[in-house]
């Protein structure tokens, strides 16, 4: 059976409506996912997809981004879906910064968009459709 997919999920304020939208409209896959997220996004996603297994860290600018940067050092993050806001100066931008320098130093891949999100969740769905359909190969 395909392992569960640890997936780490974060939007900016102006872009958190936008991953409540991806999320509702990928529930099924992420029920079968093992998430992370900072603590707002984590909130709004568990509030419209209740059912989630998701722990919600610190909010970003409290350490949340760190946070998902210190578990993706440990191996513990297989995917960063992180809806940036291009247009809105952060303070905590160096967090930001750094988190993203950690998934490319691990080279997970990381979505900043809702786009590339797509691709990454297409992808693995691909891949556990080839795992089970070698199991059924396999066990006739
Ligand atoms: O600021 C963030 C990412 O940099 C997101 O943090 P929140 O999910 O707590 O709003």
């Amino acid at each position: 059976m395909a392992s569960r997919l640890r997936l780490a999920l974060i939007a900016h304020d102006e872009k958190k409506d936008d991953l409540v939208a991806f999320a509702r409209g990928h529930v099924g896959f992420l029920e079968i996912c093992d998430i992370v997220a900072t603590g707002t996004t984590g909130a709004r996603v568990l509030d419209a997809c209740p059912g989630l297994r998701l722990k919600c860290l610190k909010s970003g600018p409290l350490g949340g981004d760190q946070q998902i940067g210190a578990l993706i050092a440990e191996g513990k993050v297989d995917a960063l879906i992180f809806f940036v806001d291009p247009l809105t100066p952060m303070p905590h931008d160096v967090d930001v910064k750094a988190l993203m320098r950690l998934a490319i130093v691990y080279d997970i891949p990381m979505a900043l968009n809702r786009a590339t999100a797509e691709i990454i969740l297409r992808d693995h769905e691909n891949g556990a459709s080839r795992a089970s359909a070698r199991e059924d190969d396999v066990h006739g």
